[in-house]
């Protein structure tokens, strides 16, 4: 379970607060409104951001203590970071050693990981022959291969068409699955996740002003916040 409690950050026009339990292995959709704090809230639990006060435990780990490196925390961003004179496998493999000396197990990983997203004919592939949709799934791969019980994606499949930014929701959500992963993803189109998504936690003003299945919350009588911000 991720249990952030009062999580306080600033920046010199900007005040965060942050409360939110996300169930082990579930998948958390974070929507809201442009500049609300949802990709602040990933920096915070990632670790790239020092929160100044509250309280950040996962799985009983309390993580504000760890470097960002220390953190059972994988990360997908929609700029997906591949090197672009490493193939798809180097790339994936990259998520095991840096210095890629791969022994056979680990080459085996390698290709276990791009087979789990399709992508093993693209293996010898460099990112500039390779799709938008491809490259994120090369990017899935190596995440995955990391082995980390918590995966952040901020906005990963954005700049996709809408038919494959559905299709990669789907996938991330079998991996999460078969992995048991706990995982939160930042969507600016919160109804393509509607029957993906365990939870949805509405992050505005710095604040989740609102989390919880995407039925409940945009129910009649659910959160007036929600409906405002999905035109309902
Ligand atoms: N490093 C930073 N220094 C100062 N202010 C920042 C920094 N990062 C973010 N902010 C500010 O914090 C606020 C929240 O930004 P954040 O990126 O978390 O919003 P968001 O909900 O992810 O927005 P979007 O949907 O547009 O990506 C914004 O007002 C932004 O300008």
């Amino acid at each position: 379970m991720l249990e952030i409690a009062r999580l306080a950050l600033r920046y010199p026009d900007f005040a965060a607060c942050y409360d939110l339990t996300v169930p082990a292995g579930a998948l958390c959709a974070v929507i809201g409104p442009s500049g609300g704090g949802k990709t602040t809230l990933l920096h915070a639990i990632a670790g790239f951001e020092r929160p100044s006060a509250g309280r950040l435990h996962f799985n009983g780990q309390d993580l504000l203590p760890l470097a960002p490196a220390a953190r059972p925390i994988s990360i997908l961003f929609q700029d997906h970071n591949l090197f672009p004179h490493l193939t798809a496998a180097e790339n994936v493999g990259l998520g095991l050693k840096p210095s890629l000396r791969l022994d056979a197990g680990e080459r085996e990983r390698v290709a276990a990981a791009l087979a789990e997203v399709n992508l093993t004919e693209f293996a010898s592939r460099r990112p500039a022959e390779l799709s938008g949709g491809q490259r994120q799934r090369v990017a899935l791969a190596r995440a995955l291969l990391r082995g980390k019980p918590l995966m952040l994606l901020d906005e990963p499949f954005g700049a996709l068409d809408p038919g494959l930014r559905r299709e990669m929701i789907a996938r991330v959500d079998a991996l999460r699955r078969s992995h048991g992963l706990t995982a939160l993803m930042t969507l600016h189109t919160p109804e393509e996740a509607a029957d993906t998504a365990d939870l949805f936690a509405f992050v505005a003003n710095g604040r989740v002003e609102a989390a919880g299945p995407w039925d409940r919350l945009t129910a009649k009588d659910g959160s007036e916040s929600v409906r405002r911000f999905l035109g309902l």
